[in-house]
């Protein structure tokens, strides 16, 4: 089997390993963790002082990460390439401008590596920080492959959610909108969301009249269009499943995708991209993508910052209290950190209180703002359970940029982008380390910003050792706040 792995912070010369003490007044740890706050104050640390946090930082590439030998040279447009340099001969030369003019010049790590392994036409699974430009990536990739003037379906996105579906295919159409000053116009209809809801009737008639270039869908409307066929993936060059371990997490969407896969290995010429910040036991994950011919042998699994999976940026608090006192404890934790927008994540509500006839968390914490934070912030909801117009305005209204609070479940934790997010709250505690990965990631989204952004959990004195577990196995190091 011919798997390689790039586990870039495992692979490349370490070029600082930096321990830092937050008690310690060295300027960069302080810089790093605000210490006053209105009404908390940092007293106790929860893990081993020594070692209080590890950062690694992996800045050159190094020669396995690139297919052909690395000539070593000063030359900065090959140690530090610009996204034009990285894809002047691959994508067309409209796009590389509208790229520059929305503000993408410098690749992040994740597009520098995987770049080029991508337009040589390697699968690849993208494994990379929250926020790291992943989408852009492999966006990027069909941009090279596609012909958007071609009434055939070349490229497909699966996503687990409509709201990541609507964020790709806004991003997918801002890179193909003419730039100022530009020539020509893209075929209006090149790009097609299939995502549930509404519109799908519609889009389906649409998508048989004149097939789109570019379909982002949702898996279980992809298989839905294939089971009845209204599509087949016959003429597909590229798929891309991106939140690929929460898809074959979820039992309402693994079996949907596996026929979906299946289906595509018999197709000819085709590239597979596979993308998450978290794919646990991706050994086997690969492993199985090869024996299942989702992937040819050679898949590449591009692994950025393995050491640390979530950003630097970020830091982490908890505080301790009761059940009771859980929404006073954020209300005051709002009031005290000013956040220019914040996500406060609640559980979902499980069917047997459904069926008692309780409330759901989510209305208790909106009830509860609505009465008591008199800020000037935006109280917004997203869930599940709201149907597909409320979801849409919700998300709307979060995309028109900061001072929103908006209390969410999981739905929000993977792969939505909120560029303005400062503070995440868990009201509830995540139930896995990997939703606290994701959790956590809504913040610090802005690739290129020195901004600090925190995550903080509310939790009863019972879940310490729940979060204890989740800094031992995500590596990070959380104070408590001490009201
Ligand atoms: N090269 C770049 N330069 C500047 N900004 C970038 C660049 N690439 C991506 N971004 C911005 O970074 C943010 C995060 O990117 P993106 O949503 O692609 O991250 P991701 O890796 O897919 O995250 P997640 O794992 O949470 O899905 C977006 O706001 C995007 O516009």
């Amino acid at each position: 089997m011919d798997i390689h792995t790039l586990s870039l912070s495992r692979l490349l010369p370490l070029r600082v390993l930096s321990f830092q003490n937050p008690n310690s007044s060295s300027s960069s740890s302080s810089s790093r963790i605000p210490r006053s706050h209105n009404n908390y104050h940092f007293l106790k640390l929860s893990s081993p002082t020594h070692i209080n946090r590890v950062s690694i930082f992996t800045t050159t590439p190094l020669a396995i990460a690139n297919p052909s030998p690395t000539i070593p040279t000063t030359d900065d447009s090959v140690t530090n390439p610009t996204l034009r340099e990285l894809c002047q001969s691959h994508v067309p030369h409209q796009l590389l401008q509208r790229m520059e003019e929305v503000g993408y010049v410098m690749p992040t790590e994740v597009q520098k590596e995987a770049l080029p392994h991508l337009f040589s036409g390697r699968d690849c699974v993208l494994h990379a920080q929250t926020g790291s430009g992943k989408t852009l990536a492999y966006l990027l990739l069909i941009y090279s492959i596609v012909n958007t003037k071609k009434s055939s379906v070349q490229a497909v996105v699966l996503v687990p959610t409509r709201e990541l579906g609507m964020q790709v295919t806004k991003v997918a159409r801002i890179l193909v909108a003419k730039p100022t000053g530009g020539e020509g116009e893209q075929r209006s209809g090149a790009i097609m969301a299939l995502l549930d809801g509404g519109t799908l009737r519609r889009q389906k008639s649409w998508f048989k009249a004149e097939p789109p270039a570019i379909v982002v869908a949702t898996v279980e409307s992809m298989c839905l269009m294939l089971e009845r066929h209204r599509f087949s993936l016959g003429t597909l060059r590229v798929m891309v499943v991106d939140e690929v371990d929460f898809i074959f997490n979820s039992s309402k969407q693994v079996s949907s995708l596996r026929k979906i896969l299946t289906s595509y290995s018999s197709c000819n010429k085709r590239q597979t991209v596979f993308a998450s910040a978290s794919i646990p036991q991706h050994n086997r994950f690969l492993n199985e993508a090869v024996q299942q011919k989702w992937t040819k042998r050679d898949v590449i699994h591009i692994h950025v910052n393995a050491v640390e999976p979530m950003p630097s940026r970020l830091y982490h608090r908890f505080v301790v209290c009761d059940t009771e006192r859980k929404l006073q404890t954020l209300l005051s934790l709002i009031q005290s950190d000013a956040p220019e927008s914040g996500i406060i994540f609640v559980g979902e509500q499980s069917e047997k209180s459904k069926k008692t006839g309780n409330d759901p968390s989510t209305s208790l914490v909106i009830d509860f703002l609505k009465t008591s934070y008199h800020g000037s912030l935006n109280i917004l909801l997203l869930e599940d359970d709201m149907n597909f117009n409320s979801r849409a305005a919700s998300l709307l209204e979060v995309k028109k940029g900061g001072g929103y609070l908006l209390v969410a479940t999981d739905v929000a934790a993977r792969g939505v982008d909120f560029p303005e997010m400062t503070h995440i709250y868990n009201f509830d505690p995540p139930k896995t380390a990997t939703d606290y990965l994701h959790r956590a990631g809504r913040t610090c989204r802005k690739p290129f910003s020195d901004v600090n952004c925190s995550v903080t959990s509310i939790i009863i004195s019972e879940e310490r050792f729940v979060l204890q577990r989740y800094e031992n196995e995500l590596r990070f190091v959380c104070e408590e706040l001490i009201p």
